[in-house]
């Protein structure tokens, strides 16, 4: 059999689009939902292989920016929309699409690729490392006290209507982004993302609500939540489900909580997907109670080390060779120096001896500075080969605030 790896055509994008659908259990979107992603899809960006004139796979990247530690914002391609046809899988097609797609990022000078996985097993192949982790968890409210901070009370809250609202969320937003590793800076577009609400898709809950928190005139922060009522024989107990909250400091944060885990017959607050250093969890009186599940969110993949390394900062000043191996992408494989610190970095080839051994997929999982070298290292995954260099790269790759991407894409 051979296959056919070409850009998506538009007039083909339904078909090549079912094909995704399929391979993901063939429920048919909302008419609302697969517009958008049709209109988010950049085309020229998105691949599609086919077995004659049967479209067999899809795979596509988005033209991202992503907050790296120091606050740059990288090029990133967004991986994205991958399947292939339950008829012709097993036999190499996401592998070939996996190697153009690098191939091209890199052609396009983007240094760094990132995607949400389905099954976290598919990516470290093809060096995907765990970037970004985040936090489910489930607040009894019933059981579970808030205690917030002083000067709350100066926070006010509004309800408002999500779509009305929207620019002023995202306003909040945006400035939010270049303050957290792993954060994506919206495209014209993306904004209609968080008002995706379609209505067979709220099982049993409300359309989004959304509550602004407000000071001095000002909107510095929001929520969107929904709200699924239950009763039983003894009384109320529904749930308030946080799809999403943001605010621009500690008190507001602290005014949203508040009010989400106080709603009128309610007894629990959900939340997926919220930053693993998130403010709530010293909010609680109980946090065991809450049922904190961490879960692997972004894949860092460095498509070139080099330009990847000198994108970001470094939290103290390091100066190692590392030892990289990288059998997908052999254009990076051998040393590379990089020294660095809070201002800047360069990272250059040498021939000197390597301090530190690893596969690109480790150096993708520590990137954004949530995991460690050091716990790596624990799981046998870097070599230490110069005595304290683990400890330095370690302590300079690390972020005071946990790389998270809000929302998969
Ligand atoms: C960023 C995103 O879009 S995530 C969405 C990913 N898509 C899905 O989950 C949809 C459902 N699944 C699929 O469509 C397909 O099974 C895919 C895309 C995951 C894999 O496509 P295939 O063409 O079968 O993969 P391919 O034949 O290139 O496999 C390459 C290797 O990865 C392995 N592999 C592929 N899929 C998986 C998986 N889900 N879990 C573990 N290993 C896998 C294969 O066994 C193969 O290993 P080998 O080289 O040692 O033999």
């Amino acid at each position: 059999m051979t296959t056919e790896l070409r850009v998506l055509d538009p007039l083909e994008w339904d078909r090549w689009y079912g094909v995704l659908e399929l391979a993901f259990g063939g429920v048919p979107e909302s008419p609302e939902e697969r517009r958008l992603w049709q209109d988010l899809t950049e085309h020229d960006r998105f691949l599609g292989a086919w077995d004659g004139d049967l479209c067999v796979g899809t795979a596509g990247a988005f033209s991202f920016r992503l907050t790296v530690p120091g606050g740059a914002s990288v090029p990133a391609g967004g991986v994205t929309m991958v399947s292939v046809a339950g008829t012709h899988r097993r036999r190499g097609i996401l592998t070939s699409m996996m190697r153009r797609q690098l191939d091209d990022l890199r052609a396009a000078g983007e240094c760094l690729a990132v995607l949400t996985a389905s099954e976290p097993e598919i990516y470290g192949r093809f060096g995907y490392g765990i970037g970004a982790y985040s936090v489910h968890a489930r607040i009894d409210t019933n059981r579970v006290r808030l205690t917030v901070p002083e000067g709350t009370d100066g926070v006010s809250l509004r309800l408002a209507d999500p779509t009305e609202s929207s620019a002023v969320c995202e306003a909040v937003y945006a400035k939010l982004v270049p303050a957290r590793p792993g954060m994506l800076a919206r495209r014209p577009g993306w904004e209609r993302l968080p008002l995706l609400d379609p209505a067979g898709e709220r099982e049993g809950a409300s359309p989004r609500q959304c509550v602004l928190a407000e000071r001095d005139g000002g909107v510095v922060g929001f929520a969107h939540y929904a709200i699924k009522p239950e009763w039983s024989h003894a009384g109320s107990g529904g749930t308030v489900h946080v799809h999403e909250l943001m605010g621009l400091d500690p008190l507001a944060e602290a005014a949203l909580w508040r009010f989400l885990c106080s709603v009128d017959l309610t007894s629990s607050v959900r939340f997926r997907s919220r930053p693993v250093d998130d403010g709530w969890q010293h909010l609680v009186s109980d946090v065991r109670r809450c049922e904190p599940t961490i879960r692997d969110g972004l894949h860092v993949r460095l498509v070139e080390v080099g330009a990847a390394l000198e994108a970001r900062t470094y939290q103290a000043p390091v100066d190692v060779v590392f030892e990289v191996s990288d059998a997908f992408c052999p254009w990076n494989e051998g040393r590379w120096r990089l020294t660095g610190d809070q201002k800047g970095a360069v990272c250059v080839r040498t021939s000197d001896p390597a301090d530190l051994a690893l596969s690109v997929r480790e150096l993708g999982a520590a990137y954004l500075g949530g995991v460690s070298l050091v716990s790596l290292a624990g799981a046998g995954r870097v070599r230490e080969l110069r005595e304290g260099a683990l400890v330095e790269a370690s302590v300079a790759f690390g972020s005071p605030v946990a790389p998270w991407l809000p929302h998969g894409f």
